[in-house]
């Protein structure tokens, strides 16, 4: 669950059975959570692993994000960045604590290149402007594609779900793992607790019926 702001919509995401609490360390962002606010909100948030979502990380905020004590590290960008810099946050953050999400256009497919440097691919909506966090659909039949051609790659299906769409897009995709963000919001970096709990039922449904 990403674009947790507060230690009660963290809790909401425990309460509703996330797996991973996303804290979104982009300063453009509204859900933005500087990496000294996540520092100081760690010892009472709820046990799950912490996940740092950034945009093309610098220098200096990789060692903010290191010091601040995240589990995982959820990197956006653009498609066309160096694979020298891609090598270096793999390297930086440790590989098997990396989730990649390229901003990929409508007929780009993700190189197989990039396995290797992370531990889970995420396929997140195409915006021309936005690098995350649109409330748009993405494209399901591109991600199940990938999905069965590289079915030892973990995948994260992300871009404009909530308890509307996620049983449709869990059976079109047969993604494993989901994010979510806007669609479980009542305003930009609040979360709503009944949209969350609707979410996670029809999930979990979803699930049953996968498995
Ligand atoms: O949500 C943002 O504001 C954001 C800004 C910059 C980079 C990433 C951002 N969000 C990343 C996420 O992981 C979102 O959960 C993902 O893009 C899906 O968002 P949504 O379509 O709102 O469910």
């Amino acid at each position: 669950m990403c674009g947790l702001t507060s230690l009660r919509d963290a809790r909401y995401a425990e309460q509703c059975g996330a797996d991973y609490l996303g804290f979104i360390l982009h300063r453009r962002s509204p859900r933005f959570v500087s990496p000294e606010r996540f520092f100081e909100m760690r010892p009472a948030l709820p046990p799950q692993k912490k996940v740092a979502v950034v945009v093309e990380p610098d220098e200096e905020l990789l060692g903010e994000m290191l010091e601040a004590g995240f589990d995982f590290f959820q990197v956006h960008f653009r498609h066309t960045v160096e694979p020298a810099l891609l090598r270096h946050w793999s390297t930086a953050l440790r590989g098997e604590r990396l989730w990649l999400a390229p901003k990929l256009p409508p007929g780009e497919d993700v190189p197989e290149a990039w396995f290797p440097l992370c531990a889970a691919v995420m396929l997140d909506t195409f915006s021309p402007d936005k690098f995350g966090g649109t409330g748009e659909v993405g494209d399901w039949a591109k991600f199940a594609r990938h999905r069965v051609r590289y079915p030892t790659q973990q995948w994260i299906l992300a871009g404009g779900l909530g308890p509307d769409n996620i049983g449709e897009a869990v059976r079109a995709s047969g993604a494993r793992f989901v994010d979510v963000n806007s669609g479980v919001e009542a305003a930009p970096g609040v979360k709503d607790l009944r949209k969350l709990e609707r979410f996670t039922a029809e999930l979990a449904r979803a699930r049953a019926a996968l498995a």
